[in-house]
């Protein structure tokens, strides 16, 4: 059953601290849903680093769409990314440019042309609420405006793996709910989906999704789920 996500033994350390992650194997499912869920410090968005390539392990292996990335050229690396969208805990939209270009950004890269890229960001846009707002720069929208943004600009190319870090900390929970709706609706277009929440609430929502527990950089997984492929094969669409 194809995994496009494949840890083994893996193992980080900040600089020459202690291992905040330890003994990480497990393996996602091409087309599944996944929480990451645990408590604050216990390795979230440190896993979720090295799954959209920011950090290298300490040790172990990472397979990604079926690549060692461990020892990965470092000049390959900017086209595995294209495969991955993500959304940042903070954000990270390019200040100097709107809402619209900020949400343009993967599209322009992939090199789609600017009549098809209009569609698909006023689209977006008004789907995450933000279609009065396409001119406006990050620094004058609020926290859950910005968070959209970034949301909207992480799943408008379509990626294969989309890796999301707290995506509805800032907003209430109607526009959670629609947020969902968004990564849902994208992974049954094919996107294997990663979303790391504290939300409890937000677990109910997905009642295909799995979920992943760390607890102080370990995998809490007493049923054995997480190592188990559960394939949704789903039909990868092109992008419009
Ligand atoms: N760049 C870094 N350098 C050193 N230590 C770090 C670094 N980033 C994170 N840590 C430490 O690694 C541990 C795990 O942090 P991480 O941010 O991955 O946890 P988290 O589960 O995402 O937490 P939260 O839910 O609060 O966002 C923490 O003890 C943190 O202090």
């Amino acid at each position: 059953m194809a995994s496009i996500v494949q840890f083994e033994n893996v193992g980080l350390r900040y600089g020459t601290g202690a291992e905040i992650l330890s003994d990480l194997s497990f393996s996602l499912a091409r087309g599944s849903f996944h929480f990451l869920t645990g408590p604050s410090g216990a390795g979230k968005t440190s896993l979720l680093r090295l799954l959209f390539l920011a950090q290298r392990p300490s040790r172990g292996l990472i397979r990604l769409f079926g690549e060692d990335i461990v020892t990965l050229p470092r000049d390959r690396m900017p086209l595995f990314r294209r495969r991955i969208g993500v959304v940042f805990q903070d954000f990270r939209l390019i200040p100097y440019l709107s809402a619209y270009d900020n949400v343009a950004l993967p599209l322009r890269v992939a090199g789609v042309d600017e009549a098809e890229i209009a569609t698909a960001v006023n689209e977006m846009l008004a789907w995450v609420g933000l279609g009065s707002r396409a001119s406006a720069r990050p620094a004058t929208l609020s926290g859950g405006e910005q968070q959209r943004v970034a949301i909207a600009r992480a799943v408008i190319a379509r990626p294969e793996l989309l890796v999301a870090d707290e995506p509805t900390g800032n907003v209430d929970p109607d526009m959670a709910g629609r947020l969902l709706y968004l990564f849902e609706a994208l992974n049954k277009l094919g996107t294997t989906v990663i979303v790391a929440t504290h939300d409890v609430h937000l677990l109910e929502r997905v009642p295909d999704a799995r979920t992943i527990r760390l607890d102080r950089g370990r995998l809490d997984d007493p049923a054995g789920i997480v190592r188990t492929d559960i394939a949704r094969p789903l039909p990868r669409r092109p992008l419009r």
